[in-house]
C-alpha cells in the first residue's frame, strides 16, 4: 500500500524551505523546458509524428472527451494501485513505452541505463527498445528486482530475431513485446524537412553490432565501418512480408510472455489470442506512425475481445487523471511515453523519477478524491461522457 500524496507535501515542504521543483509539474511544462534543451533535430523526432500531427493531438484529446465520476465518503483514505501482470505484483498501474531513441536523449547518451535505474528505484516497468545505445544485458541488469520487458523490432533476418529473442531470455527480461506497427516509417513531414532518421547516422544499433548474427552479415567489423552497419541495420530493420502465419514462428520462439504491440481491432485480438500470444498492447505508436490511427477510442473493444488476457495500453497519456481513464476503460497496465522522455531529456535518471513520481502522486490523488481505492475500483460506470 503506497501513498503516492506523500511526493506532493514533499514539494510543499521543500518549496517553503525555498527550493523549488526541479522539473516542471505539467506535460506543456516539461514539453517547452525539452525543447529549449534539445537539438533542434531531435526536439522534432521525439515531439512530432505523423502527418499533420493531428493524430498525436487526437491521442490527447480522446482523454478530454471523459470525465470521472466523483464518489463521496467512501473510505478512500489509502489507495492501493498495484496491479498484477504475468505474475508480477507491480506497485503502480504505469510502465515505460519503448523509445528507441532514450539512449541519445540524455546529457550523456546513456538514457537506457538511467531509465532502467528509474525502474529499478520505481518499480515502474520499463519495455526496453531493440534500438537503443547500451546492450540490451546492460540494461536488464539494472533493472533491480523490477521486471523488465524486451520490444522487439522483427528484422527480415529470422536467424537475427531469434538471436535478439535467445539474447533477451538470457538477460533476464520477463517478456518479449513485438511491436508491428512499424514495419516500416510513417509519413513524419518533421524528419523528412531536416533528413533525421538517427538510426542511420548510427545511432541507439548496439543491440545490433554487439550480436553475433548481424556482425556475421559485415564485410568489416561496424567498429571499422559505422556507416556500413547503419545502412546494414536499414536494410534489416523491419519485415513488410510478417503475416499472421509467421506467429506461429514467434510463439515458438520463447517460453516468456508474448506480447503484440500495435493491435487495436478486436478481430486482429481474436487471431493473437489464437496464436497463442499472452497480451495485447493496443497503441497507435504515438500518433508516429499510421495517420488517423485512433488509439484510446478502439481500447473497450479490444478489451471485451481479449477475454481476460491482459491488454496494456499507450498514446496521449499526459496526466494522473488520464491514467485512471485508461485503466476504467479496461486497461492492465497503462504506457507513457513522450512525458519520461522528456524527463530524460531534462534529467537523465531523476528526471524520469520526477516526472513518473508526479504522475503516480496525481493518479493517486484522482482515485482519492473521487473515492476510488483500488484499481479494482476503476470499471467504465466511473467513466462519464463529456
Ligand atoms: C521518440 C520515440 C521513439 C519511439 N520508439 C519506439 C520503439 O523503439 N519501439 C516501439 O515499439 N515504440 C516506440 N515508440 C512509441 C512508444 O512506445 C509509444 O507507443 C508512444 O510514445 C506512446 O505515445 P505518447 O508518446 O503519446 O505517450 C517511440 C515513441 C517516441 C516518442
Ligand atoms: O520513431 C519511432 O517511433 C520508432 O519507433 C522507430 C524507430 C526507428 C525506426 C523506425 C521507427
Amino acid at each position: 500500500m503506497a501513498n503516492y500524496a506523500d511526493f506532493q507535501l514533499g514539494l510543499y515542504l521543500a518549496g517553503m524551505a525555498g527550493d523549488t521543483p526541479p522539473y516542471p509539474l505539467t506535460f506543456a511544462g516539461l514539453e517547452a523546458a525539452a525543447e529549449a534543451k534539445m537539438e533542434h533535430r531531435l526536439w522534432d523526432y521525439v515531439a512530432g509524428g505523423a502527418g499533420d500531427e493531428h493524430t498525436q493531438r487526437g491521442n490527447v484529446e480522446a482523454f478530454l472527451r471523459w470525465g470521472i465520476m466523483p464518489r463521496m465518503l467512501s473510505g478512500a483514505a489509502e489507495r492501493d494501485l498495484s496491479v498484477e501482470l504475468f505474475g508480477h505484483l507491480l506497485p503502480t498501474p504505469i510502465f515505460m513505452a519503448p523509445i528507441g531513441v532514450l539512449g541519445v536523449m540524455t546529457d550523456d547518451e546513456h538514457g537506457d541505463l538511467a531509465a532502467a535505474a528509474a525502474s529499478a528505484a520505481s518499480g515502474v516497468p520499463m519495455v526496453a527498445s531493440t534500438l537503443m545505445q547500451d546492450p540490451m544485458e546492460d540494461v536488464a541488469a539494472a533493472l533491480g528486482d523490477t521486471p523488465g520487458f524486451f520490444q522487439l523490432y522483427t528484422p527480415n533476418d529470422r536467424e537475427l530475431a531469434e538471436s535478439f529473442v535467445r539474447r533477451a531470455e538470457t538477460a533476464g527480461f520477463q517478456g518479449i513485446v513485438v511491436t508491428l506497427d512499424t514495419w516500416t516509417l510513417g509519413y513524419r513531414p518533421r524528419d523528412l524537412q531536416h533528413a533525421t532518421f538517427p538510426q542511420l547516422r548510427g545511432s541507439c544499433l548496439v543491440n545490433y553490432t554487439s550480436d553475433p548474427v548481424f556482425r556475421g552479415r559485415l564485410a568489416v567489423p561496424p567498429e571499422e565501418d559505422p556507416a556500413a552497419a547503419a545502412l546494414q541495420w536499414a536494410m534489416t530493420f523491419g519485415n513488410p512480408t510478417l503475416t499472421w502465419e509467421d506467429l506461429a514462428w514467434l510463439r515458438d520462439l520463447t517460453d516468456l510472455p508474448l506480447l503484440l504491440k500495435g493491435i487495436c481491432h478486436p478481430d486482429d485480438v481474436r487471431r493473437a489470442k489464437d496464436a497463442g500470444i499472452d497480451g495485447i498492447y493496443c497503441s497507435n505508436h504515438g500518433g508516429r506512425q499510421a495517420a488517423s490511427a485512433p488509439a484510446l477510442e478502439l481500447l473497450p473493444a479490444v478489451v471485451d475481445a481479449a477475454e481476460g488476457m491482459p491488454v496494456l495500453f499507450d498514446s496521449g497519456v499526459r496526466s494522473g487523471p488520464d491514467v485512471v481513464k485508461a485503466l476504467a476503460l479496461g486497461a492492465t497496465a497503462v504506457g507513457i511515453g513522450r512525458p519520461y522522455g522528456y524527463g530524460a531529456v531534462l534529467g537523465g535518471r531523476a528526471g524520469i523519477e520526477f516526472v513518473l513520481s508526479c504522475l503516480l502522486a496525481e493518479t493517486d490523488l484522482t482515485m482519492a478524491l473521487n473515492g476510488y481505492r483500488s484499481v479494482a475500483d476503476l470499471t467504465r460506470e466511473v467513466l462519464v461522457r463529456t
